[in-house]
């Protein structure tokens, strides 16, 4: 059972979109410098988190500058770079996107975010179906040392989508997100290391930077949390990069002594679908 070093990258974003771009590189050069193998960045890093702004700032694959910029630095430095994720235009419809490049640079995997954040709460109003369409598949990426599950941000509220990866056979749940300061002093630290103890695995989470004069404010607290849900590494709220070590022994040792993937009545849930 091997492990590996993951970073996660909570970063400042502007309007600029090349500003972000730019920063996000020297960011994820900055983490690889610490050892790191597996890279995270955040939910929209290089647009504002503005659901009016997706469609100005989509950009497509393979063309699009972002993404030209994840495969390029993912083969230079020889890691594994989950792009947080990215408005993507393909055809009528904008995506809220992570594309996940290779060793080599190549696309292992692009997840669009299934679960569309439409919530009306006080004081937060976000309906991105306004500008967004949802995704439709699972993202399962296969990253040699270990298996990754791919879910943005709102994705993560809904278990079923996480116990799906887990029975995959994913190791870890990265997401790119964005909790604001509503929901995110509730719930960011619950979610994520609920996650994490109901499947066993390991859960990482990347917010942007928060920015106190942004329309929407991010709560920042990128986050590691270990199988058995101790949280291994946690950042505040500026630009900040965490590093945890991710040992897949652990995995196994967790569920060896509280099994709970086994012990599921999958003959009781069964019943239950009518
Ligand atoms: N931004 C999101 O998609 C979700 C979020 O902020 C929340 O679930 O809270």
């Amino acid at each position: 059972m091997g492990k590996c070093k993951l970073a996660v990258c909570q970063i400042n974003v502007t309007a600029d979109k090349r500003f972000n771009i730019n920063n996000a590189r020297d960011v994820v050069f900055r983490a690889a410098s610490q050892g790191a193998q597996i890279v995270l960045l955040p939910e929209m890093f290089n647009c504002p988190y503005e659901t009016s702004l997706f469609p100005d700032y989509a950009e497509s694959y393979p063309d699009g500058e972002t993404v030209q910029m994840l495969s390029r630095v993912a083969a230079e430095l020889g890691i594994v770079l989950v792009g947080g994720s990215i408005p993507e235009r393909d055809g009528d419809i904008v995506y809220n996107t992570c594309f996940v490049f290779g060793q080599q640079g190549g696309l292992l995997g692009r997840h669009r975010k299934m679960h569309l954040f439409d919530v009306d709460l006080p004081d937060l109003n976000v309906q991105e179906s306004s500008t967004l369409g949802p995704g439709r598949d699972f993202t399962v990426v296969d990253a040699g040392i270990c298996k990754i599950g791919v879910m943005i941000c709102f994705d993560v509220r809904f278990p079923e989508l996480a116990r799906l990866l887990a029975l995959a056979g994913v190791d870890m749940l990265l997401i790119p997100a964005a909790f604001n300061m509503v929901t995110g002093p509730a719930h960011w630290d619950l979610t994520m290391r609920m996650r994490a103890v109901d499947n066993q695995v390991y859960v990482a989470a990347a917010s942007p930077a928060r920015d106190e004069q942004a329309e929407y404010v991010t709560y920042g607290h990128s986050m590691v949390v270990d199988p058995w849900g101790t949280v291994v590494a946690q950042a505040g709220t500026g630009e900040e990069i965490i590093v945890a070590e991710v040992n897949l022994e652990t995995i196994r040792e967790v569920r060896e002594r509280l099994p709970l993937l086994a012990q599921r009545r999958t003959d009781l849930y069964d019943l239950c679908k009518k």
